[in-house]
């Protein structure tokens, strides 16, 4: 059952979403895809073609069974009849049929050109397979929605055409006809004059289909709702043909929070953080931090300027409050920081810096020596843990400290099998006694990862849960070739979270190290392990 019919929340994630290149999808990954959008609170989820798509026929197949929707009703997709051929006939319109789906969404030319051109067939029988088509599929006691393929394209071209096209669907029992911007070149503007129109002079149930190709996704499907459309598509995280289908869960979050529409069960719009991250596993393609509303640089403030109003007032800075969508605020100290984004990171981090003379004092310091490490090659806003230790020498006056390092060495050695092995000595006193360690791996840092750890385990058992699980190298100033500044951020778990650390010299393994240490370092004092 879908929450409202009112207006339509309509995800096309698994069907338009899959178009994307290099997104694929089992049928295992769009049941627990489903489930997820199931529990956003969507009203329609469009499974795929089934009869076109094996996995999608599969899938239905297998929805039937293994999902028990709570909110959403599934949309099979597919295309009208071939031309001169009766559409109970047609093996296509049979697999919409069969597939047990509450809604077939039909795919139709409305462009008189790619009736012509790439149906290869007349307007007239353009309309009757459309007719024919939704007629049938009625009469089996289905809801039928219509996406019309290239109909802001097609209404420049052939407005009456276009605009027939509407009419016959809705006169052959169509519930909703979706207007598809396909190529996605139309602008706001113009597309709310189209919408308005169809409108006037069709009556009909209006919907929208965007996709991002002039980058107007969302503005057009805002601007079509606000033009009286009342059937939103779009897919999570804007997966999609090209360059993506309009940000379902943005377009929500927009008509939630700017319109005071009512789209998905109360409460569950905070939920789009974790379920659009939790997608975004699914599907394997990394989520873009920049994303609105839900990209993790969303609520990221790198300005100093923005962090001192903030300080004053998140909203001076924001355009919405982040929990809304279940996301965050997070200030990033950088060589952009000022006063104010150092002590309200320090506030994210545990430390009350906003008193007295002396945290002013700290304070300033701080971004200081932010500054001046940021010239050097050095990136605190994507090293938390190497900030934290920054900030605690500052605030206790001295480095966090649990062993003495006398010297360090690794070597990497060619072996007569071919393969190339790296050993490495660390020396060092920790926990009053002195240790030599001799460490393997198949690279100088995991070399000198195991040796640091094995050196001080009988001190600090709990470094055997540490493991180094990122490892990023990257050369600044290259135009100075193998002199050039190298930086390391290394990001070490231990199984309850995990922590990035920066290093930075002219020597890779130097700048590795410095970061090995810090991880180590901040893991120890993570643990509560006493600074010596
Ligand atoms: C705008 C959109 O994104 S719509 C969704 C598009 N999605 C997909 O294409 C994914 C699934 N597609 C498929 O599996 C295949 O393309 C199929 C099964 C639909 C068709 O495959 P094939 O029969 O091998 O043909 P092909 O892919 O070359 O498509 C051309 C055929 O589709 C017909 N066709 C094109 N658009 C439409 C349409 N909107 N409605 C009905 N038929 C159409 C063409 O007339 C042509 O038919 P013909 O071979 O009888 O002359
Ligand atoms: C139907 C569809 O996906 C489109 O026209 O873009």
């Amino acid at each position: 059952m879908s929450i409202s019919d009112d207006f339509h929340v309509y995800d096309t994630t698994l069907r338009d979403g899959a178009q994307q290149e290099g997104l694929a999808l089992s049928v295992a990954d769009k049941i627990v895809i489903a489930q997820h959008l199931d529990e956003l609170g969507v009203g329609f989820i469009e499974g795929g073609w089934p009869g076109a798509v094996p996995k999608d026929t599969e899938f239905f197949e297998r929805a039937r069974t293994e999902l028990h929707l709570k909110n959403a009703t599934f949309a099979a997709f597919g295309a009208t009849r071939k031309p001169d051929t009766a559409a109970a006939d047609d093996p296509q319109v049979a697999a919409l049929r069969e597939s047990g789906a509450g809604v077939v969404t039909l795919v139709a030319k409305s462009h008189d050109a790619h009736v012509e051109r790439a149906l290869r067939t007349t307007l007239d029988e353009n309309l009757r397979m459309v007719a024919d088509t939704v007629k049938h599929l009625r009469e089996h006691g289905q809801r039928v929605f219509l996406d019309t393929e290239h109909f802001f394209d097609g209404y420049r071209a052939n407005r009456a055409y276009a605009l027939e096209v509407v009419r016959v669907a809705v006169e052959a029992g169509a519930d909703v006809v979706a207007l598809c911007d396909t190529n996605g070149g139309t602008l706001p503007r113009e597309l709310q004059d189209v919408v308005r129109d169809v409108l006037d002079s069709t009556g009909a149930r209006l919907g929208i289909h965007c996709h991002n190709d002039a980058g107007c996704a969302v503005a057009n499907s805002i601007a079509a709702v606000e033009a009286g459309v009342t059937h939103v598509q779009g897919t999570i995280n804007g997966y999609g043909e090209r360059t993506g289908n309009a940000d379902l869960l943005a377009i929500v979050a927009n008509l939630e929070l700017k319109r005071e529409h009512e789209l998905l069960p109360p409460g569950n719009l905070a939920e789009s953080f974790r379920i659009a991250h939790a997608i975004a596993e699914v599907t394997n393609v990394p989520p873009s931090t920049r994303q609105p509303y839900v990209g993790l640089s969303a609520f990221a403030h790198k300005a100093g300027l923005h962090a001192s109003a903030i300080k004053v007032d998140p909203d001076l800075y924001q355009h919405t409050d982040p929990a809304l969508v279940g996301n965050d605020m997070r200030m990033l100290v950088s060589e952009m920081a000022g006063r104010a984004s150092v002590e309200l990171k320090g506030r994210e981090l545990g430390f009350d810096l906003g008193g007295t003379k002396a945290d002013r004092d700290v304070v300033s310091r701080v971004t200081e020596r932010v500054k001046e490490m940021e010239s050097r090659g050095y990136t605190f806003e994507a090293a938390d843990a190497s900030f934290s230790l920054l900030l605690t020498e500052e605030v206790t006056g001295k480095r966090a400290s649990f062993f003495d390092v006398e010297s360090w060495r690794v070597i990497t050695e060619s072996r007569a099998d071919g393969e190339a092995v790296s050993e490495s000595t660390v020396k060092l006193v920790a926990g009053g006694e002195r240790e030599i360690v001799t460490g393997e791996g198949n690279g100088p840092v995991n070399a000198l990862d195991h040796a640091l750890r094995t050196a001080i385990e009988r001190a600090y058992p709990v470094v055997n849960k540490f493991e180094l699980v990122d490892y990023k190298v990257r050369i600044l100033d290259s135009g100075h070739g193998t002199d050039a500044v190298i930086r390391v951020l290394i990001e070490t778990a231990d199984g309850e979270g995990s922590w990035v650390t920066v290093g930075v010299g002219h020597n890779i393994v130097e700048a590795s190290w410095e970061a090995l240490v810090d991880g180590v370092t901040f893991g120890l004092l993570r643990h509560k392990e006493v600074v010596r």
